[in-house]
């Protein structure tokens, strides 16, 4: 099964009077436990894929099914419910909770998802450890670098077992030599959990790596480059 599957999706920006078209009629498929980029030149409408892929804004015309929910069917809680419990998401600014701990920061949505303590410490320790932060557990984001908050970012993407993730550029903010031991460390996350990582991206580095890449142009798909093979 296909985790994500868009048809017929446009998106208009209304502003004042003006009508801003950034996607017209987008047919895609995700495939399941890859890695996909969106790429393509500024303004070509990554970002506006992204979010209506995550649930963060919604199509003007047409349907995003992730694994078999069509998000359009789904009212304003239900539809952050679905995000919180099923996509985890990365961002060019890490946005992590700047008065928590790194520890602190994987865990919160385990707490809003009410998980018991133990569980909850437990699966944010395991994650932490395995992004290479051990010993970083109890810094807070101003006390770590670029790289090392980033790390955070995907530990946290992790902790609710998502089907997807989703991440808006993560390495913009990253000198490349860290850009690419990000770029390995989702790869690797992306393996060993079994999921489908969506990116958007400038960066030749992640385009580079992607299993499966999407170009788009002017709001439209231009062509969808498969490198793997489908599993038997
Ligand atoms: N909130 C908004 N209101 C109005 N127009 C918008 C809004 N967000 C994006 N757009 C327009 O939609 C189009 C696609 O923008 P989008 O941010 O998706 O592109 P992008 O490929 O992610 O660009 P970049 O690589 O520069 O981030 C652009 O023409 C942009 O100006």
């Amino acid at each position: 099964m296909h985790p994500v599957v868009l048809s017929g999706v446009a998106k208009h920006y209304r502003m004042g009077q003006v009508d801003v078209p950034a996607l017209a009629d987008i047919g895609l498929e995700i495939r399941a436990n890859r890695f996909t980029v969106l790429a393509g030149p500024s303004g070509s409408g990554k970002t506006t894929l992204l979010n209506l892929i995550g649930g963060l804004d919604r199509p003007s015309a047409g349907q995003v099914c992730i694994d078999g929910a069509d998000l359009s069917t789904l009212a304003d809680d239900a539809l952050s419910d679905f995000r919180a419990r099923r996509v985890g998401f990365v961002f060019q600014n890490f946005n992590l909770l700047p008065v928590l701990s790194a520890l602190e920061n994987v865990e919160y949505s385990l707490i809003l998802a009410r998980r018991p303590q133990a569980e909850r410490r437990a699966r944010a320790r395991e994650l932490l450890a395995a992004v290479g932060l051990d010993d970083k557990m109890h810094h807070r984001p101003n006390q770590l670098s670029g790289g090392q908050r980033q790390r955070v970012a995907v530990a946290r993407a992790l902790a609710m077992r998502p089907a997807l993730v989703l991440a808006d550029e993560p390495t913009a903010n990253l000198d490349s030599h860290t850009g690419a031991a990000i770029i390995a460390l989702m790869r690797q996350m992306q393996r060993e959990h079994r999921i489908s990582f969506v990116f958007s991206s400038h960066d030749p580095q992640v385009l580079a790596a992607a299993d499966d890449a999407v170009h788009l142009r002017d709001g439209a798909i231009t062509h969808v480059e498969r490198r793997t093979e489908d599993a038997a």
